[in-house]
């Protein structure tokens, strides 16, 4: 699992180090030379040589550049250092001792053309202006050069490596936004541990490959992170496997409540998730259109009421009031009455506005940005998609703290929040998955999940949940969520890491349930 902590507390970690003299900015610096000369070696420059701008605030970010900017020129790179507030003294004064050719632009009247000259002829450009101690969308002349320097990259997009310290300057550190200007980076070498900005979007986008620098922050691992991002390990070790001792009952049903005359597929599109995903059986209840349609797809499907671990209701069912919303509302209480975790998508989502106000974190809902907007805004906070887009982490705790529900936000990164507990943020999908039905399968997939594990989390409402077992269903949802994002990789020809290059091709929804075995293969052995 990669874990993110908040800007706090790295710093509550980093202050009983440097209140032992621990030469943490050393430390960082010494990373940070190394991993600009390994980014150098990886494009094919040699190190010796090499032109480097080091763009430097006012405080320990700025630091930390000057020192590396020092072995760096020790190394035979030739270093400029644009001096954009009050530098760091020592680190200016081991600059200036190594060579480091310093540039003061703090009483400069044109900051920016003066940036942009030194850059013209700089293979790499280290992004130092501000790191944890940004406050707010970066100020002038900060971000009249950052928004220059940006330019220039987008217009000279093979020209240099832009490595940025701990961040890319003027992210929102702790929640993944871009209050302004940002300079996207090739990489992003980070102090400590990942920032949550670095996991979250939008801001995660333009960090580019994220490398941590240890400095020995210890205290972190027994804190808990404010962002977790699942690995293949964190999934295999989730999944529920069947041993000798299982049958159809003990892997899971799930009930499915999907699909209407209207929309019928997104009745087979869901339980085709859910069957890929693996469980015992899937218990489909709908009109006669999409129960024929489910049928002739998978003859498995029993459409009769009975017992179930979990339900996933209301993908295919119109947000408008219909016969078929009022089956949903029903099943909801009915699941909730039987403590029966549940996934509401689509259709049912539109239930959430003036009942069911308070839901345990056994629900799961799974809007996109649009669904997101409207149900706040039904709650009584007047949110656009747009403000949902800027800010997905927040929208979708802020949606978790008002429902209690457990909120898995769809997106090209899909982020999940429960009330409280770790967000997680998964980005292994490919754009080929927005695509009409995706999101059916998904819902499918995570109830699934939740019937493997239905009598555990059931146990959650009545308080017997094991310790190990809080924030359990968001986990399971990221880790649905990281599964349908490799399905699709999958599908679209695509190696199963998200780092993999190559375009890949069209995939269809069903395409990617389809692939969803294969994925798991990929995980499981
Ligand atoms: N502690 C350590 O030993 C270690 C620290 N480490 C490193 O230090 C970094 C944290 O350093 P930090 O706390 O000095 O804050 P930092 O990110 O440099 O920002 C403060 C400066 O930015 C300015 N500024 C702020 N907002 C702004 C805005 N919107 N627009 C414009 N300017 C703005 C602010 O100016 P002010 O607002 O005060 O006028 C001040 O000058 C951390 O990210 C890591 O890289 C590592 O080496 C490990 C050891
Ligand atoms: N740009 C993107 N890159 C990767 N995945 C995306 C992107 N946009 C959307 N997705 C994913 O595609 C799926 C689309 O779901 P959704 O919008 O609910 O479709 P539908 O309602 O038609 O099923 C979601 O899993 C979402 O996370
Ligand atoms: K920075």
């Amino acid at each position: 699992m990669i874990s993110a902590h908040s800007a706090a507390a790295v710093r509550a970690a980093e202050e009983p180090l440097l209140a032992a003299r621990r030469p943490l900015m050393a430390t960082a610096a010494f990373a940070l030379a190394t991993r600009v000369a390994a980014a150098l070696r990886r494009e094919g420059y040699r190190v010796s040589g090499s032109i480097v701008l080091l763009l430097v605030g006012g405080g320990n970010n700025g630091g930390d550049a000057l020192f590396a900017g020092a072995h760096l020129a020790r190394r035979g790179c030739l270093v400029h250092a644009a001096l954009l507030g009050r530098a760091h003294a020592g680190g200016l004064a081991a600059a200036t001792a190594a060579g480091v050719q310093v540039h003061d632009l703090t009483e400069d009247d044109d900051p920016a053309g003066a940036v942009l000259e030194l850059a013209g002829w700089s293979g790499v450009w280290v992004d130092a202006l501000v790191g944890i101690g940004a406050r707010g969308a970066l100020r002038e002349p900060l971000a009249r050069v950052v928004e220059a320097l940006a330019e220039e990259r987008a217009e000279n997009p093979g020209g240099a490596i832009v490595v940025a310290v701990d961040v890319p300057s003027g992210i929102g550190v702790d929640d993944g936004t871009l209050p302004g200007p940002v300079l996207p980076a090739d990489v992003t070498v980070t102090m400590g541990a990942p920032k949550p900005g670095l996991l979250l979007p939008p801001a995660a986008d333009l960090a580019g490959r994220v490398e941590v620098a240890d400095v020995g922050l210890d205290a972190l691992d027994d804190a808990v992170p404010a962002v977790c991002r699942l690995t293949g390990d964190d999934v295999t070790a989730l999944w529920p496997v069947p041993g000798p001792g299982d049958h159809k009952y003990t892997r899971g049903v799930l009930g499915l409540v999907a699909g209407s005359q209207t929309y019928p597929g997104a009745a087979v599109l869901a339980a085709a998730g859910a069957l890929r995903t693996g469980l015992g059986m899937v218990r489909y209840l709908g009109p006669e259109v999409p129960t024929a349609l489910v049928h002739q797809r998978f003859p498995e499907v029993v459409a009769v009421p009975g017992r179930v671990q979990a339900w996933v209701l209301g993908p295919g069912v119109g947000p408008e009031p219909s016969v078929r919303s009022e089956e949903v509302g029903e099943a909801l209480a009915a699941a909730l009455a039987a403590h029966r975790p549940v996934v509401l998508d689509a259709g049912a989502l539109a239930l959430l506005g003036e009942t069911f106000t308070d839901l345990p974190a056994t629900v799961v809902l799974t809007p996109h940005a649009g669904e997101l907007a409207a149900l706040l805004t039904a709650r009584g906070e007047e949110t656009s998609r747009e403000d949902v887009e800027d800010a997905p982490a927040r929208h979708a705790r802020l949606a978790a703290e008002i429902t209690g529900a457990t909120v898995l936000l769809k997106g090209a990164t899909t982020v999940v929040a429960a009330p409280d507990g770790p967000l997680y943020a998964q980005a292994e999908a490919t754009g080929w998955l927005a695509t009409a039905g995706a999101g059916d399968v998904l819902a499918g997939m995570v109830g699934a999940l939740l019937a493997g594990y239905g009598d555990l989390l059931s146990g959650e409402l009545h308080g017997a949940l094991p310790s190990d077992g809080a924030g359990l269903p968001a986990r399971l949802a990221a880790a649905a969520a990281l599964v349908h994002g490799r399905a699709a990789r999958t599908a679209a020809g695509l190696t199963g890491e998200a780092t993999a290059g190559g375009a890949g091709a069209p995939v269809t929804a069903m395409d990617v349930a389809a692939a969803v075995p294969a994925a798991l293969r990929a995980l499981l052995g």
